[in-house]
């Protein structure tokens, strides 16, 4: 179809320049596939069997069958997305909705009105549309598109349940506009159901925790916490007894962390807004003094165990209609900026404490390059993670064999179908000044 324009435009070139062909052809194989669903459980509440039941009688028929407890990870409950199923487009009326509400469609939204970018004057009430996602985000709302020649990725057909006048003249259009009873892929929308039993969660994501294992009633710290996926999972997995620290560096950033703490009855979750790399100022010299401290104060070497998931450039993510351009000078800045985290954490950790490194990106500069500069740099050794369910690290940056095979790197055309993410356990062996 012509109006399709194939997802990523020019970064297909820099990937390849990166990353080498193979991988690059494989990434964007799977970039705007929706990985399946996987909702973590609270296990604090309620059991895993008795939310795959519940998610049984809410997803889809098509997908009843896929609901099923993951082996490898007895608190997750994994939903398959269905797809890519052939449909045909040709003769319908065309709709455009925003890129991201394109990204939440994949993975099982409806299209609600404010994400209605522009449709043909054909549009009307009852009549069966084809829906494309405007992956250049460049469409002004309301346009009218009759030259046939905007490019999308398509998303399917459905019925329109609004027209132009009710999408585009309406002072702040609600409801669903498109009933998208045709997917290309289908996939269970989740959003706001079950809400104190379940997070919606990557796969990967939920490994996480796993990995760096905190117990009840040990001090942790989370030091990019927002929304609070693996802070909520480590307060789970700690029995809500302990303490558990969470820094993010915005104000919403850290109310969406106790939004998601206080949605799933979780009480040992004191979120701040803190600026992780800035150690200096919240890195008390003379012991803890947390209270009424703006920002607070941590003693050094104080914590048994703390995650770094710290920004990165994303390349995992997937489903994702869109490709920034300044791919790799972003992906440079990144492993280097992540490095001022590592150093903040082995500061904060106590020798023998655990500290895990987390990334939702396939780049090996912010991975195994990272992992390499931390055992250099800090009284760091790698520890094989109780739970594994990614493939062994790269070669050639700097790994030994036997070191590749500790971490874990998860890529989109994995084994597991995830987004793509890396994950490393080390140990604390000796002080830090
Ligand atoms: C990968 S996300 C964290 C996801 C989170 N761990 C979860 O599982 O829900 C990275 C987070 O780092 C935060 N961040 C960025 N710079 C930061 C800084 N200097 N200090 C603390 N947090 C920062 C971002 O706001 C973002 O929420």
């Amino acid at each position: 179809m012509d109006s399709v324009q194939r997802v990523g435009g020019d970064a297909h070139e820099t990937m390849k320049r990166l990353f080498g062909e193979e991988v690059a052809l494989k990434y964007f194989e799977h970039l705007a596939r929706p990985p399946p669903t996987t909702a973590r459980v609270n296990t604090l509440v309620t059991t895993p069997e008795q939310v795959a039941e519940e998610l049984r009688a809410l997803v889809p028929e098509a997908l009843k069958g896929s609901v099923a407890i993951l082996e490898s990870l007895p608190d997750v409950v994994v939903v398959q997305t269905l797809g890519p199923i052939d449909r045909s487009s040709s003769n319908l009326s065309k709709v455009w909705v925003s890129r991201k509400c394109g990204e939440a469609v994949l993975r099982g939204a409806n299209i609600f009105a404010p994400g209605v970018m522009a449709a043909e004057t054909s549009l009307a009430v009852g009549i069966r549309v084809a829906v494309y996602a405007d992956i250049t985000d460049s469409l002004t709302k309301g346009s009218f598109k009759n030259e046939d020649n905007h490019p999308g990725h398509y998303l399917g057909n459905g019925i329109a349940k609004m027209d132009r006048k009710m999408l585009f003249h309406t002072e702040r259009a609600h409801g669903i506009a498109i009933v998208l009873d045709e997917a290309v892929f289908v996939a269970p929308s989740l959003n706001g159901i079950m809400e104190d039993k379940i997070y919606l969660q990557n796969l990967p994501s939920a490994v996480v925790s796993h990995v760096l294992d905190p117990q009840p009633g040990e001090y942790v710290l989370d030091m990019c916490a927002s929304p609070g996926g693996k802070t909520t999972h480590m307060a789970i997995l700690m029995g809500d007894k302990g303490r558990l620290v969470a820094f993010d560096k915005g104000y919403e950033k850290v109310k969406d962390i106790e939004r998601n703490a206080k949605r799933l009855g979780l009480t040992i979750i004191q979120a701040h807004r803190n600026d992780a790399t800035k150690y200096r100022k919240y890195i008390s010299e003379s012991g803890e003094v947390t209270n009424g401290a703006n920002p607070p104060m941590f003693a050094r070497e104080s914590f048994d165990r703390i995650l770094v998931d710290p920004p990165c450039s994303a390349l995992g993510i997937r489903p994702r209609l869109e490709f920034s351009d300044r791919l790799s000078t972003d992906l440079q800045q990144k492993a280097l900026f992540q490095r001022n985290f590592l150093r903040a954490a082995v500061m904060l950790l106590k020798p023998g404490g655990v500290l895990v490194y987390s990334t939702c990106t396939i780049n090996p500069g912010e991975n195994e390059s990272n992992v390499r500069y931390a055992l250099d740099e800090f009284p760091l050794k790698l520890e094989k993670p109780k739970v594994r369910l990614g493939e062994v690290g790269v070669e050639g940056m700097g790994l030994s064999d036997e070191e590749r095979e500790m971490v874990q790197r998860f890529e989109p055309w994995g084994r597991h179908d995830t987004p793509g993410f890396f994950c490393a356990r080390f140990r604390k062996t000796g002080e830090y000044q």
